[in-house]
């Protein structure tokens, strides 16, 4: 499930690891709560994931809550240029931990990292803000495709390995994040 404050890319992030695409110019904000499968292959096996877009806009806030508790994952996202959209994750947190099963698995990203001029959120904050929540963090672009796969397969990798053996903690969800991310500058990196 995508959650975070309206207008920080949710649809976008989404349409692009589903699609490809990017979806430039007119802004449509979603209403209510929407969602599209993807199956992917994880470690050889077909993973259907079922993906929620919720709305950011507050008045939709009591819909999309009636969806947490079903959620296996929580991709938490801000906007670079937005100090408020950052600022925001704390109560979004709060939100989740009154809400969500409490296993959820949550991730934090920090996206539209292909602008550079507008940048107000520092990689270090985010870096931080997840590390005081114990949660995986990285920057993306719904734009040019930086890092949404990887958000993605990271999510279903760490699910399968709850699904098919929880005690044996083979997958590392951090390592395996710190070993593929791209950085935030989006370019000139591996
Ligand atoms: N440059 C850039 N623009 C982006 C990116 N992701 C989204 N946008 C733009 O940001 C605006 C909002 O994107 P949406 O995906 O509709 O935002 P949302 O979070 O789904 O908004 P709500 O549905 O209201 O919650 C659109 O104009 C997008 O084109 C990105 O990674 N980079």
């Amino acid at each position: 499930m995508l959650l975070g404050d309206s207008g920080v890319g949710k649809t976008c992030f989404l349409i692009q690891f589903k699609d490809g695409a990017f979806l430039s110019g007119t802004f449509l904000a979603t209403v209510g709560i929407d969602f599209r499968n993807k199956v992917v292959t994880v470690d050889g096996l077909k993973v259907k994931l079922q993906i929620w877009d919720t709305a950011g806009q507050e008045r939709f806030r009591s819909v999309t809550h009636a969806y947490y508790r079903d959620a296996q994952a929580l991709l938490l996202l801000y906007d670079i240029t937005s100090k408020t959209s950052f600022d925001n994750i704390r109560a979004w947190l709060t939100e989740v931990h009154e809400f969500a099963h409490k296993d959820v698995v949550i991730m934090l990203l920090g996206n539209k990292c292909d602008i550079t001029s507008g940048r107000v959120v520092r990689t270090e904050d985010g870096e931080s803000l997840a590390k005081d929540y114990g949660i995986p963090f990285m920057e993306t672009s719904a734009k040019t495709g930086v890092n949404v796969e990887l958000a993605f397969m990271a999510i279903a990798k760490e699910l399968k390995q709850r699904s098919s053996s929880p005690d044996d903690r083979k997958f590392q969800i951090y390592e395996y994040i710190e070993s593929q991310k791209k950085k935030s500058s989006c370019c000139g990196f591996l």
